[in-house]
């Protein structure tokens, strides 16, 4: 037997080459149809899209689990009793049956608005057998209407320059790094530092919300130095529009015991911003008043060169507005941003990197406004600044003065309690702010006394800020509060602190006013200066803006 093989017979049951090629190819052939089919049949991808569900760390988990339970009895209710009433209407037993649906119809329409809080009526199109999949479909959609109607709020405002300019601010914002030390820090210093050198008059924009939060002494005293030299300083109380002309009227009485204070709007508020109706203060009238005041100043100086101005103020407060509002004036040429082509008018031979552009023969404007950077220094020497308890609630303060560029901020948690903190003891703006965001009234938690967690998981929900299995993202919610914060959209302000009187005026002789809260005066006869300063201005009719009572008027959607 073994080894001998019988004639004719292959040797090995291995096919031919030219065959196994031949099988090889017909295989890959197969594969590449198979793959091909399964690319489109559709539960391929659904199977891919497997809902995670509710992570069991999430805090909210039970009552969110309640909620869809409740809500998918509920709409098993209501097919089984709309099938009933069809059964019936169909046999026409019964035509109040058919009346029934129809209004039952109605009622189904609200029934399901309500349960998903109003989001939308679309909601209804996603896969019903799995709630969670369109509770997260439905608060997504409702997010980017939100998104969307934001957008073409912007591209419907009148006014173009103001887009750009919020552009702008951002692109700004972004190059500056946290106030407090980027490298960035030192160019902004050096801008600033030329803005004060160069300007005859020194306008020194305030944001009316927080007059004090924006006001640095240190800066006062760094131009008031060089006042005997003819350097004036000038408030400018911006955004009067985004308080009531109450707290109006008191901020401009606080402030022009300091410095001869102008009243502003610079720029139209941004969209959905909750803004108040001022008597006559329209951008175009501040503006105007603003220019004349300029023009007043240069015409009484009577120089042989031209009266410079500059803008300085803390970030955000609108200072690239201020120089807007003032180009716009320029005949014919719209001012634009602060970055527009220099207009024709520009005086040449600027050494500096901060441009002139010649308003008239009389009047000059530094087109490149010093950001005055808060500093720890002046929470000290300023009576009425906030006083932080510790850095977390320092860094929150910033936040809500929208000096922080908001790619630097990496928790906005805190700006948001700080807020809810500020707004707290005022039941009406607690009101609105639920308003805003179609809440119910805030309340504070029974347990922590705090509210924040609470209302930010709402904010979550209500504008679709939700991670995966359609947790509440904290964290982008608070930072939308932050930026309805900056936009005007939520509204709070701080009111001007309150002169001591002397307790008992002696009959007949009018009450005396004691000396202002503010114990360190810049200079010993503030009241003179300012007084000499507004007639230079011609600000005598400026003088009693706002101080006739004025019924507060309602707030206004812009
Ligand atoms: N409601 C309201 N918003 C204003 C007013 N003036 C300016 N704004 C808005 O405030 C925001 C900031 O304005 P900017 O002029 O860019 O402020 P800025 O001080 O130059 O800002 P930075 O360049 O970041 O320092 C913009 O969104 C403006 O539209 C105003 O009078 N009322």
């Amino acid at each position: 037997m073994g080894g001998i093989t019988k004639p004719g017979k292959p040797k090995s049951k291995r096919g031919t080459t030219r065959l196994r090629h031949k099988i090889e190819k017909a295989s890959n052939a197969k594969q590449r149809k198979q793959r091909k089919l399964a690319k489109k049949n559709p539960e391929w991808r659904s199977k891919l899209k497997k809902d995670p569900g509710i992570p069991n760390l999430f805090p909210y988990k039970e009552k969110l689990l309640h909620q869809i339970e409740a809500d998918r009895e509920r709409r098993k209710e209501e097919q089984q009793r709309r099938k009933e009433m069809a059964k019936a209407a169909k046999t026409g037993t019964d035509e109040k049956a058919e009346e029934e649906m129809d209004a039952d119809d109605g009622d189904l329409i609200d029934f399901d608005d309500d349960e998903m809080e109003g989001i939308d009526e679309d909601a209804d199109d996603v896969d019903e057998s799995n709630p969670m999949a369109a509770l997260i479909a439905s608060a997504r959609k409702a997010a980017a209407k939100y998104d969307k109607e934001l957008q073409s709020g912007s591209d419907m405002d009148e006014d173009d320059e103001d887009s750009d300019d919020d552009e702008d601010a951002d692109d700004r914002a972004g190059a500056i790094e946290v106030p407090g030390g980027a490298t960035s820090r030192k160019a902004f210093d050096k801008v600033f530092k030329q803005v004060v050198e160069q300007a005859d008059v020194v306008l020194y924009v305030l944001d009316a919300r927080d007059p004090e939060g924006t006001r640095s002494r240190d800066v006062e005293r760094s131009v008031m130095a060089a006042a005997s030299g003819g350097k004036r300083l000038i408030l400018i109380l911006n955004k009067v529009d985004l308080v009531p002309p109450k707290v109006l009227r008191g901020w401009l009485t606080h402030l022009r015991r300091y410095f001869p204070t102008i009243p502003l709007r610079a720029s139209n508020p941004a969209p959905n911003a909750q803004t108040f109706n001022h008597k006559d203060m329209s951008v175009a009238s501040t503006s105007a008043a603003l220019f004349r005041a300029l023009k007043s100043f240069a015409a009484s100086r009577n120089l042989k060169r031209a009266v410079s101005v500059g803008v300085i103020g803390y970030p955000n407060v609108g200072k690239s507005s201020v120089i807007n509002a003032l180009l716009s004036r320029l005949g014919g040429s719209r001012g634009g941003s602060s970055h527009a082509a220099c207009p024709a008018g520009a005086e040449a031979g600027v050494t500096t990197s901060i441009r002139r552009v010649k308003i008239d023969s009389k009047l000059t404007l530094l087109d490149s406004p010093g950001i005055v950077f808060p500093s720890t220094s002046d929470v000290g020497s300023n009576p009425n600044a906030f006083k932080p308890k510790n850095q977390i609630e320092a860094h929150a303060h910033l936040v809500l003065l929208n000096a922080v560029p908001p790619k630097a901020i990496d928790d906005p948690i805190p700006a948001v309690q700080l807020l809810l903190k500020r707004l707290a003891p005022r039941q009406d703006l607690m009101d609105r702010l639920a308003a805003v965001y179609d809440l119910p009234p805030l309340m504070p938690n029974p347990n922590t006394g705090d509210q924040t967690t609470d209302f930010l998981v709402q904010v979550a929900r209500k504008r679709g800020r939700l991670g995966r299995g359609g947790v509440p993202n904290i964290n982008a919610a608070a930072m939308t509060v932050v930026t309805d914060w900056r936009d005007g959209r939520i509204q709070g302000w701080n009111e001007a602190p309150v002169l001591a009187v002397a307790p008992a005026p002696v009959a007949g002789e009018k009450p005396t006013e004691s000396k202002t809260q503010d114990s360190e005066a810049i200079v010993p006869d503030q009241k003179e200066i300012v007084t000499e300063w507004a007639k230079e201005f011609k600000l005598d009719g400026l003088w009693g803006f706002g101080d006739a009572e004025e019924e507060v008027p309602e707030v206004e959607m812009s």
